[in-house]
């Protein structure tokens, strides 16, 4: 596959709607990227894992190990930069988003799926390195993840828009390694001023709720509608 045919493949909103089934249509299509990057990052999680969750009594050979594979990298890799906004939604942009990026080693990542009514919905579970309260979820992890699930609920409904106000109640704390669901879906659109709301449940527990105000940035076109706009 050439780099473009694999950037139109992984663009936001190009899943298949006839793969539609109880379970949601991927809204991010998930496949290994054939350089391996997509698999170097899912390593690279489960060091993240380890280093944060483990104590040792010497790690110095791992410190060589690890020093000497982030020469290579820097060596041999062509850097993405950051750009302007009409590169939103590219897999370059969204790569190396911080919640969605298979790319980026801190994403979980939210895998998530969108349903017919334009619900998105992303179940997963986090680890001691998203920790805030001892066994707990950080709560600007959870803030971070329903920015995300908001964003991606306005694109599921062809529209983006800049956060401009997110609040979240926390109801009950949010455990570390238990199932969580977070579900997402646009409200209402009057001009360029998108609500969108979001739940996150462990079981049948609320753990927290959001509610978000995104203003459509001035000059989007519609093509762009159904891409991502991330912080
Ligand atoms: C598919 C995957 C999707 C992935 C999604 C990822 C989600 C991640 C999203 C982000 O993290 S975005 C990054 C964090 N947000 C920012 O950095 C936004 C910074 N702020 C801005 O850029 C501007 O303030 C903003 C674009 C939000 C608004 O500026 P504008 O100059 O375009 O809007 P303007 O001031 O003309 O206001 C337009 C309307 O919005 C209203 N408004 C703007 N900001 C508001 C605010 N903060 N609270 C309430 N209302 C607000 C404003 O009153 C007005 O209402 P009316 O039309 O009724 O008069």
């Amino acid at each position: 596959m050439t780099a473009s045919n694999e950037a139109e493949q992984n663009q936001v909103g190009t899943a298949d709607p006839a793969a539609a089934s109880s379970e949601g249509i991927p809204l991010l299509p998930q496949d290994e990227t054939p350089s391996g990057s997509t698999e170097l990052a899912r390593e690279l999680r489960r060091l993240r894992g380890l280093v944060a969750g483990s104590v040792y009594e010497d790690v110095h050979d791992a410190v060589r190990t690890v020093r000497e594979l982030a020469d290579h990298l820097e060596a041999v890799g062509k850097p993405v930069r950051p750009k302007d906004y009409g590169t939103w939604g590219t897999p370059e942009h969204i790569g190396a988003n911080p919640a969605i990026g298979q790319r980026n080693p801190v994403s979980p990542p939210l895998e998530p799926v969108v349903f017919p009514d334009a619900t998105v919905r992303a179940d997963l579970e986090l680890g001691i390195e998203y920790q805030g309260p001892p066994g707990c979820v950080h709560g600007g992890i959870v803030a971070l993840l329903f920015d995300e699930m908001l964003g991606l609920a306005n694109a599921a409904s062809k529209s983006v828009g800049m956060t401009a106000d997110l609040r979240i109640t926390y109801s009950s704390p949010t455990p570390l390694y238990a199932p969580l669901r977070f579900e997402a879906r646009q409200d209402r659109v009057e001009g360029r001023k998108i609500w969108a709301s979001a739940t996150l449940h462990a079981g049948n527990t609320l753990c927290a709720s959001a509610e978000g105000l995104f203003v459509e940035p001035c000059g989007i076109r519609d093509h762009e509608r159904s891409r991502p706009i991330e912080g």
